[in-house]
């Protein structure tokens, strides 16, 4: 488990789920033309099936292929966590309990049940049924605008006695109090999981991030995290004015869809996502067009 907890830090992507043609199939030559792109850009880990993929319209036969096709191609290069989300607690530990039994993988990544709204007791519960499925690490994603719950700090701390629990991704509505207190009082690894405030948390102590907007420039989020570990923090700024315009754009029409456009453009991946999500507006894919440029031509030496 120590194992993974150094590993799980620095940038993380949590994948789009590129798909093709009119009846939007999976792309899986884009897959792992994506994959190699992201590993030559030095990111740190990998999120196959997190909200950015898509799992929501993802049937399981299609997740499996997707692991499969992620998992030949990293080829042990960089760590691959499973996304997990589910309101129903046994569906959940059943998934996990495949995924583990079934692939090389380094753990997952585990919401609170969404819709349902339970009790922060139930939440452990939960999150406690996943962990007696699998023996590898979970780390808790804490996103209570997406699930309609937060997770206290009380209920991350009980959790966290659970060596199995690892880490955090915290996107809870930007509050940086309940950043700053996850940092100073848990023991797990916190990473931004919202992505305007990245430099924030790595300056607070956090350990990186798992970040949809990184799949642009990679480099940059973790060069900024690092120069903020090494207190270069006048340099690391400079690359935060650089991105803020950028991650806004990406954050202005419903994720994925503007991250998958921006990808289109770099003739990554083809623009699609599965309804309900839409495509990224005309009038946003312009603003990408004339902002990737830049952030593409962007250097800090
Ligand atoms: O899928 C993820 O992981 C992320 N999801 C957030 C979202 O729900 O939109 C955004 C974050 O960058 C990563």
């Amino acid at each position: 488990m120590t194992a993974l907890i150094n590993r799980f830090q620095g940038i993380w992507i949590p994948l789009v789920t590129p798909f093709h043609g009119q009846d939007n199939r999976l792309d899986l030559e884009a897959v792992k033309k994506l994959v190699i792109h992201l590993i030559n850009q030095g990111i740190d880990g990998l999120i196959v099936g997190a909200t950015t993929g898509e799992s929501a319209t993802l049937t399981h036969a299609e997740h499996n292929e997707l692991l499969k096709v992620v998992l030949d191609t990293v080829k042990d290069q960089v760590p691959v966590m499973v996304g997990i989300s589910g309101s129903d607690t046994v569906e959940v530990a059943k998934n996990i309990k495949h995924y583990s039994n079934h692939f090389e993988i380094s753990g997952f990544l585990m919401s609170a049940p969404a819709y349902v709204r339970p009790s922060q007791q139930g939440i452990i519960h939960h999150f406690e049924a996943a962990a007696a499925a699998t023996d590898l690490p979970i780390a808790i994603y804490n996103i209570p605008y997406r699930t309609g719950v937060n997770i206290e700090l009380a209920t991350l701390q009980h959790l966290s006695r659970n060596p199995q629990f690892v880490a955090v991704k915290e996107s809870g509505n930007g509050d940086i109090s309940q950043l700053n207190d996850q940092i100073s009082h848990t023991s797990l690894n916190i990473l931004s999981g919202e992505d305007s405030i990245i430099f924030v948390c790595s300056c607070l102590g956090g350990q990186g991030a798992i970040s949809a907007a990184a799949h642009i420039r990679p480099d940059l989020y973790k060069k900024m995290h690092e120069l903020i570990g090494e207190g270069n923090l006048v340099k690391a700024r400079q690359i935060n004015d650089a991105l803020q315009p950028f991650i806004h754009l990406l954050f202005s029409e419903p994720n994925p869809a503007p991250v998958k456009a921006a990808l289109s453009i770099m003739g990554l991946i083809q623009d699609n996502v599965r309804l309900p999500m839409t495509v990224a507006s005309p009038e946003l894919k312009a603003k990408l067009d004339v902002a990737l440029a830049k952030i593409l031509a962007f250097n800090i030496d």
